[in-house]
């Protein structure tokens, strides 16, 4: 048995047996944190307020664009704006961002390279984020990853985003696979809620945005360094 991060499942032999590769995208595929933290201070300094460093900022990705914009309005992770700044902010901060999408915004170190290992082993690719459509696809695209995905899921795709488990499980359904044959590879807390939930296996990275919650902590299969190292701790199960 495994207790480790309080989790009382079998121990895992490696590499584990999977169809379908499930992949976060802010903090575990692109770095952007600073594109995003540049249009969040952008919109403080139209509204009039203080701007907050990079650190700050990046503790609060992970929920979507709304919470990020809630979190940066009221400098805290459970802050409630007034809700007209917040309608006046919203916009401001989707049109800043649109705006720097990728000026700074860069694949971590061996993502490609794990990709083309994935696809290579015949990995059914998806992507699964909380980042808003609008800005998910021509992210993609100009960091050249849109063409390794069989199918992106964005934060408005569905009714409901991760934590909650629909992403993945939709997922899953369109292959036809069951959770147990999908692994996701995020980032934070949101992750390893989903990937548990669903019932798939779920793989972190330590160099992403958790909200402050280390990702040795999570109730996660492993943490792993890359996609790449990653790839290489599965196997195209048939
Ligand atoms: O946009 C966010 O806040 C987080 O997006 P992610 O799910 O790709 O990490
Ligand atoms: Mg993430």
């Amino acid at each position: 048995m495994n207790t480790q991060n309080g989790s009382t499942t079998d121990a895992l032999q490696f590499p584990i047996a999977v169809q379908i590769v499930i992949i976060d995208l802010d903090g575990t595929l692109l770095d952007t944190a600073e594109d995003l933290a540049e249009a969040a201070n952008e919109m403080l300094r139209e509204l009039q307020q203080e701007t907050l460093p990079l650190s700050t900022i990046k503790h609060f990705i992970g929920k979507g664009v709304p919470r990020l914009v809630k979190r940066t309005l009221t400098n805290s992770l459970d802050g409630e704006p007034d809700s007209e700044l917040f309608a006046q902010a919203l916009p401001i901060y989707e049109r800043c961002y649109a705006r720097h999408l990728h000026v700074h915004t860069r694949p971590y170190a061996d993502v490609v390279t794990g990709l083309d290992r994935l696809k290579q082993n015949n990995f059914h690719l998806i992507c699964v984020t909380n980042k808003a459509e609008a800005f998910t696809l021509p992210l993609l695209r100009a960091t050249g990853l849109l063409d390794y995905f069989e199918l992106v899921l964005s934060g408005d795709s569905l009714p409901r985003c991760k934590p909650d488990p629909l992403p993945l499980l939709h997922a899953c359904e369109q292959f036809g696979v069951s959770p147990e044959s999908a692994l996701l590879i995020g980032d934070s807390l949101n992750d390893a809620i989903a990937a548990r939930a669903a019932g798939c296996h779920v793989f972190c990275v330590p160099y992403g945005y958790n909200e402050g919650r280390d990702v040795h902590e999570l109730n996660c299969d492993a943490v792993v360094g890359s996609i790449l190292e990653a790839a290489g701790r599965i196997t195209r199960s048939s």
